[in-house]
């Protein structure tokens, strides 16, 4: 499994606020990782850093073959790196549909929409609505599903589990497993690691903006108290 998305020394300031420290992470191919770390520790910036919302920053962003410290952020997608933020961004306005065929196709071997509906058979049924009546749930699936027609090759995920009843979690979580079975490279901020359990293949704590461990899903179970202590949860 090759490296698909390597992180050095990774610096980042909002204003003159200075909020990663030197993050060091990467992802492989078709590998599912997952950032957790308290409140306000740097998780969700260390994304829109990656995909350069965050323009501020200093070190080195290598996405397949691409140095991403170049790359604007209306390039981003085209890429081949997807991101999904916390607020997901869903246009209250147009239907699920019009919504699912607003962002671009950047590259081949996306899904049709066909295969996205199979995937979300909810989206299906909703398709005609618009997208102030959707559920939490609706929408999170909805940014997500939208990203999938693209043809990227990883997905950048914040809180995808945030507020979601657990019958939802539970269908994002099967979701996202049959995205990594067919070979997504998936980067996952989750604060529910049980939800994230289930699908992740390594993790990373972050504190103060830098990564602190790293450890795969089977040290999971041993490391749980030092987890709670550390997360607070
Ligand atoms: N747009 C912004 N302008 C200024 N400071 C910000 C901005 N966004 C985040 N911060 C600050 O940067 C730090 C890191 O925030 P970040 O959102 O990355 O943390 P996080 O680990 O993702 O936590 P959360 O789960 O609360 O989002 C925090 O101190 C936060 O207050």
């Amino acid at each position: 499994m090759g490296t698909l998305l390597d992180i050095r020394g990774l610096n980042a300031w909002y204003g003159e606020s200075h909020v990663l420290h030197g993050v060091d992470m990467d992802v492989g191919e078709g590998e599912t990782v997952t950032i957790l770390g308290r409140n306000g520790v740097g998780k969700t910036t260390t994304l829109r850093t990656i995909v350069g919302i965050v323009r501020s920053r200093k070190g080195t962003i290598s996405f397949a073959g691409n140095n991403m410290m170049q790359v604007p952020l209306h390039k981003a997608a085209h890429t081949g790196i997807g991101f999904v933020p916390e607020e997901r961004g869903i246009f209250a306005t147009l239907t699920v549909s019009e919504n699912l065929l607003l962002p671009p196709v950047v590259a081949q071997g996306g899904m049709s929409v066909d295969e996205i509906y199979e995937l979300f058979p909810n989206l299906y049924e909703r398709r005609n609505s618009s997208g102030t009546k959707l559920s939490g749930g609706e929408q999170q699936m909805l940014a997500m599903a939208r990203i999938l027609r693209t043809g990227v090759k990883m997905l950048l995920l914040d809180e995808p589990t945030e507020g979601l009843a657990p019958v939802i979690v539970q269908r994002i979580g099967d979701v996202l497993k049959k995205l990594k079975q067919r070979g997504m490279t998936i980067l996952l901020v989750e604060q529910n690691f049980r939800f994230a359990s289930r699908i992740a293949d390594r993790f990373y704590l972050m504190d103060h903006g830098q990564m602190v461990s790293e450890f795969p899903v089977g040290e999971l179970a041993g490391r749980m108290d030092t987890l709670h202590k550390v997360l607070g949860v």
